[in-house]
């Protein structure tokens, strides 16, 4: 099985994303991730480009002793310098030396001809092979290059001493096709390109910076560059963990994988989000919150009967512990029951249906049913009090400007509705005062207390209530989304008890 050289370019290409720059410090920190991540080459930053990036190059390369570390350069001697001098340290020094050769490029912004294109990389990679053995060149836009002229110009820097030729799709122009058409090709008409590294750098502009370094693969190239979470000039790069993954997972099509410790990617993801302070969308592939979840009934299923139904790799692989059942309003009972009996509740058939009708209508109520919210529902079910009153519906009116009404409906046990219109001090004592007006019992709230049992803005409320009625003392519990309805089933369980006894 070949082996495919990972080169990460998070320190360079990928702090060129706006909003992405990085101290010093944050910079190791990352680069010591991407050490125990067992990249193959960490490009430290464009040392000419300012004393700071020369400063991250040159501490990187003191730093980091298992990975070859790389300095960018444009096709200048002071460039080239600089990146020597910055690396001098290193274990393995790169020098990477870059040079557009499409025609717009060549044109507009390098204002030169071919022949003066393919003499500054002739110039540029001789004079850094006098200084390094280990010399990278870019054709910067190479997908939009003429092909006969890129590979007079990949010739050229293979003639200069060049070990790695990076064909970049810059602008994330090409299709995964013609990445591969344009690798091949390569291979086909260069001389010398079999005994070098041939690499490629794909940007994310039409979302195929993933695919277009895969299809690249295919066709023989054997060093892919990309950044942890795909970040990058513009839309990004593309991302070392979908690369890794995605090479790994089908490692047995390419004949090929790389040498990354796929446990740390989660890891190093994180890392870095915290860093640059960019979160992760959900939906990301490999390392999105969502990436290993499940919330669909059908899907749950089947992975509880079998995980390949539903995942391609494992969590463990990516650096996760497990996967991740969510509760929802998707879910099916195999989920709800494997969830329950995980709490330690062993419900009958019966109890686990009607369990499950009061959660669907949970979910129906909260946009995401917590763990908490679950465990709340099913203890409050425990109880298993006999319902002398059940709440049949509420009205309650209250602010600063008005004394607080409420209208409530009782049900009790022979299903005869009574209703009762109180005022009160706020709008809970005028629910319980309109309450205590419909059971018709000497009642006494020694204690009241309200908790959030889950997070988020449409978090449940548990509210717990002591209540005394001719020397007795029971304790209700009442839980929903609105705390005043949590208020007024809390009185109601209560009641209950002590009609119970
Ligand atoms: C595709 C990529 O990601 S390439 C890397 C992009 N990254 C960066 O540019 C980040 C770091 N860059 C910088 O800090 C600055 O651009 C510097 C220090 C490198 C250069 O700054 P300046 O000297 O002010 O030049 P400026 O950036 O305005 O223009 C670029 C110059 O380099 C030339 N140039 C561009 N690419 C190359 C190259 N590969 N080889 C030689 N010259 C090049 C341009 O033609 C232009 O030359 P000119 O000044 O004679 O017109
Ligand atoms: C310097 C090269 C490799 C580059 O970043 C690009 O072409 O996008």
């Amino acid at each position: 099985m070949k082996t495919i050289k990972i080169f990460d370019t998070t320190l360079r290409d990928g702090e060129q994303s706006p909003g992405c720059s990085m101290n010093l410090s944050e910079k190791i920190e990352i680069a010591r991730q991407l050490e125990l991540l067992k990249v193959d080459v960490i490009e430290a930053g464009f040392a000419v480009s300012s004393p700071g990036d020369f400063k991250s190059v040159e501490t990187v390369a003191k730093t980091i002793k298992n990975s070859t570390i790389a300095s960018l350069s444009r096709a200048v001697q002071k460039d080239i310098d600089a990146s020597y001098e910055a690396l001098k340290s290193a274990v393995s020094p790169r020098i990477h030396i870059f040079l557009a050769t499409s025609p717009l490029h060549m044109e507009y912004k390098l204002k030169m001809t071919e022949e003066q294109v393919l003499t500054h990389i002739r110039e540029s990679v001789s004079y850094a092979k006098k200084l390094v053995s280990d010399i990278e060149f870019s054709a910067e836009d190479a997908s939009r290059s003429d092909k006969e002229f890129l590979a007079r110009a990949v010739r050229t820097a293979i003639e200069a001493g060049a070990t790695t030729v990076n064909i970049p799709d810059t602008v994330g122009y090409a299709l995964p096709q013609e990445m591969y058409d344009l690798i091949a090709y390569l291979k086909k008409n260069v001389e010398g390109i079999d005994d070098i590294d041939i690499s490629v750098h794909c940007h994310d502009d039409l979302g195929m910076g993933v695919a277009n370094s895969v299809a690249s693969v295919g066709a023989g190239a054997t060093q892919v560059e990309c950044t942890i979470n795909g970040i990058g000039e513009r839309a990004g790069n593309a991302s070392l963990e979908e690369i890794v993954m995605a090479l790994h997972t089908r490692r047995n099509l390419f004949d090929a994988d790389t040498n990354i410790n796929t446990r740390q990617i989660y890891r190093s993801s994180r890392l870095l989000s915290k860093i640059i302070g960019v979160s992760i969308p959900p939906n990301k592939a490999i390392v999105g919150a969502n990436a290993f979840a499940h919330e669909s009934g059908i899907h749950q299923h089947g992975v509880l009967a079998k995980r390949e139904t539903y995942e391609i790799m494992t969590p463990e692989s990516v650096g996760l512990t497990t996967n991740k059942m969510v509760l929802g309003k998707h879910s099916g009972r195999h989920a709800f029951d494997d969830f329950l009996k995980e709490l330690g509740y062993n419900l009958s058939k019966e109890e686990l249906d009607a369990a499950f009708v009061e959660f669907k209508d949970l979910c129906d109520k909260k946009k995401e049913v917590t763990e908490y919210d679950v465990e709340a529902l099913v203890a409050q079910k425990a109880a298993k009090v006999v319902e002398h009153f059940r709440l049949k519906q509420f009205v309650v009116n209250s602010g600063n400007t008005i004394q607080a009404t409420a209208n409530i409906t009782l049900e009790d046990m022979s299903g005869a509705e009574q209703e009762q219109v109180a005022l009160g001090d706020g709008p809970i004592d005028a629910a319980y005062q309109a309450i205590e007006n419909i059971v018709k019992m000497p009642l006494q709230l020694n204690n009241y207390k309200i908790n959030a049992v889950s997070h988020g803005e449409d978090a449940l409320g548990e509210v717990v209530v002591k209540v005394s009625s001719e020397g007795r003392t029971v304790t209700g519990r009442g839980l929903s989304t609105d705390i005043i309805e949590a208020s007024m089933l809390a009185y109601v369980n209560a009641i209950n008890k002590l009609l119970g006894a």
